[in-house]
Formats: structure tokens, sequence, C-alpha cells
């Protein structure tokens, strides 16, 4: 009793409440609020209040953001598809201050993987786990099939990603960008082995600190191993850029007809600090 009591104690600290969705535009198009810095000619005068308001804004969406993004790292893919059915909105909450963190970033890793399908073949087909706003799919010529927890975008397939819809070898291309993260992210890259074509490509990027040992990250050496053992051969590590890794993996032609039992690393949820 006491155990489910600290079990609903997390549930909720995990979870903005509803009523405080300022930053959610569907949830603000039906309210007739009162803005203390409204003159009466209905403008608004940017005074020193309004800067306020806007920091305290722009702090609590902070908050939420950071909040769903931990949730996201510490549950499986099964729980977050739950908690974001059960709150929509918390998606566009933790989308808003996703792109606010990634605007300081000097490159963003879906860019790299756009160039990477404009030097292949564009009758590659993709599949885009984690796909976010679906960016990558509005960006290339190839047909991609887009997977996230919630889709706003009718071409984006709401499911949990370890389990999409697709039929087994169809894919030439799977795409991780920054998207392991439930704690059962070993299900995902086998739902992405059981879609992908023999030969088949898997591409992931992921923040570096996930792959740093010195700071509490997995080796990469096991991560690729496990990912090998699954039945993918390492083509190339690109440790180059500052914040996130690109690891490339070719799916082997003949798969071992009898599989060992995988030693997968833990990775670690990666944490925004507040700015
Ligand atoms: C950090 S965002 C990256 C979005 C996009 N790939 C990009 O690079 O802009 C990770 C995305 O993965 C999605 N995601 C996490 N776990 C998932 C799961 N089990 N099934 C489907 N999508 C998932 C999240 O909802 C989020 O949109």
């Amino acid at each position: 009793m006491e155990e489910e009591r600290t079990q609903s104690k997390k549930r909720k600290r995990n979870k903005p409440r509803k009523s405080q969705n300022n930053n959610n535009p569907s949830h603000q198009k039906n309210k007739v609020t009162h803005d203390p810095n409204q003159s009466s000619s209905g403008l608004a005068h940017p005074t020193k209040s309004s800067t306020f308001l806007d920091k305290m804004r722009a702090r609590l969406s902070g908050g939420h953001f950071r909040m769903i993004n931990e949730k996201l790292y510490t549950c499986c893919g099964k729980e977050a598809l739950d908690y974001f059915k059960d709150d929509p909105a918390l998606f566009d909450m933790y989308h808003t201050g996703y792109q606010e963190q990634m605007s300081h970033w000097p490159e963003q890793p879906v860019n790299i993987i756009m160039k990477w399908l404009k030097n292949h073949n564009p009758s590659l087909v993709v599949a885009d786990f984690g796909c976010g706003d679906g960016r990558l799919a509005k960006n290339v010529k190839n047909k991609v099939f887009s997977f996230d927890l919630v889709s706003n975008d009718p071409s984006v397939i709401a499911c949990d990603m370890s389990k999409t819809p697709l039929d087994s070898s169809v894919i030439d291309v799977a795409v991780f960008c920054l998207s392991l993260m439930g704690t059962n992210y070993q299900n995902y890259l086998k739902e992405a082995h059981r879609v992908l074509k023999p030969c088949g490509w898997l591409l992931i990027a992921e923040v570096k600190s996930r792959f740093d040992p010195n700071t509490g990250g997995a080796d990469p050496k096991k991560f690729s191993k496990a990912v090998c053992d699954l039945g993918y051969s390492s083509v190339l590590k690109d440790y180059s850029n500052k914040m996130f890794v690109l690891l490339y993996f070719k799916k082997k032609d003949k798969q071992k007809s009898e599989m060992k039992e995988i030693e997968w690393p833990e990775l670690k949820p990666c944490l925004y600090k507040r700015r």
C-alpha cells in the first residue's frame, strides 16, 4: 500500500498538471484571459512586467519539458505511449522544449541524416523511428515511414516503435535520430532488424554523453557489439560532432540460426540542464 502510494506520488511528479498547460495553443484557443499588460487600445506595451511574465512562462515551459523528457528516458515504450495517450498535449509541450534545446546545437543530427540520404539512391525506403515532427520525411525524396508516440500529422504513424505495423524485410534504411529513449531501447533495434531487408542500413544518432564512460555513459564498444550480435555489421562510427555520435550499421545478409544472449549496456537518460 505504502509502495503504491509512493508510485502514485512518482507518477504525479512526472506529469505536469493539465490545467498548467499554458504553452499549448490548443488549450489557449477558447480561453478569454485578462492580460494586465494590454492597454485599452488593445495593443500590448512591452513593460517590465511583461518581460517578467515572459520569463516566468519560459521557465515553466522549460520545467515541463525537462519533466516529460526525464519520463521518456526512464520508462519503457508502452508506458510512454500510455503517458501521451492520456494527455496528447504533453507531446506538444515536449517538442516545444526540445526545439528550444536544439536551437542551441551548432548542427542538428537530423540534417546529417538528410544529407546522407540525399547522397544515396532516392528509391531507398526509410523508416524514421521516433520521428518527432516528421522533418526527415518532409525533406527527402525517399518514401519514409514515420513513427512516433503521437501523430499530429497524417504522415506520422502513432505507435510504440517496438511494434510497428510494417511487414518484415520491407525497409532499406532504419533511422533512430536521438530516439533511443525508452528503458527497453533494445526492443526498438530488434524491431528495426525485423523490418529491414538483408543488407539494409541502420543509422543511429545519439547524444554524445550517453556514450561517454567518463561521465557515466555506456561503453560505445559494448553498445556496438550488442548491435552486431543482433545481426548487424558496424560500418562507420562518427565522433566528430561535439554534441552527438553517428553510428552506421548494415544488417547482415544471412542471419545466424541460433541467437546467443545479447548483453545490452544500459543507456543513461539525457537530462537537460536549466538554462
Ligand atoms: C528527441 S526526439 C527526436 C525527434 C526527431 N528524431 C529529431 O531528430 O528531431 C525523440 C522522439 O522519439 C519519440 N519516441 C520515444 N520513444 C518512442 C517509442 N517507444 N515509440 C515511438 N516514438 C518514441 C519521442 O516521442 C520523440 O518524439
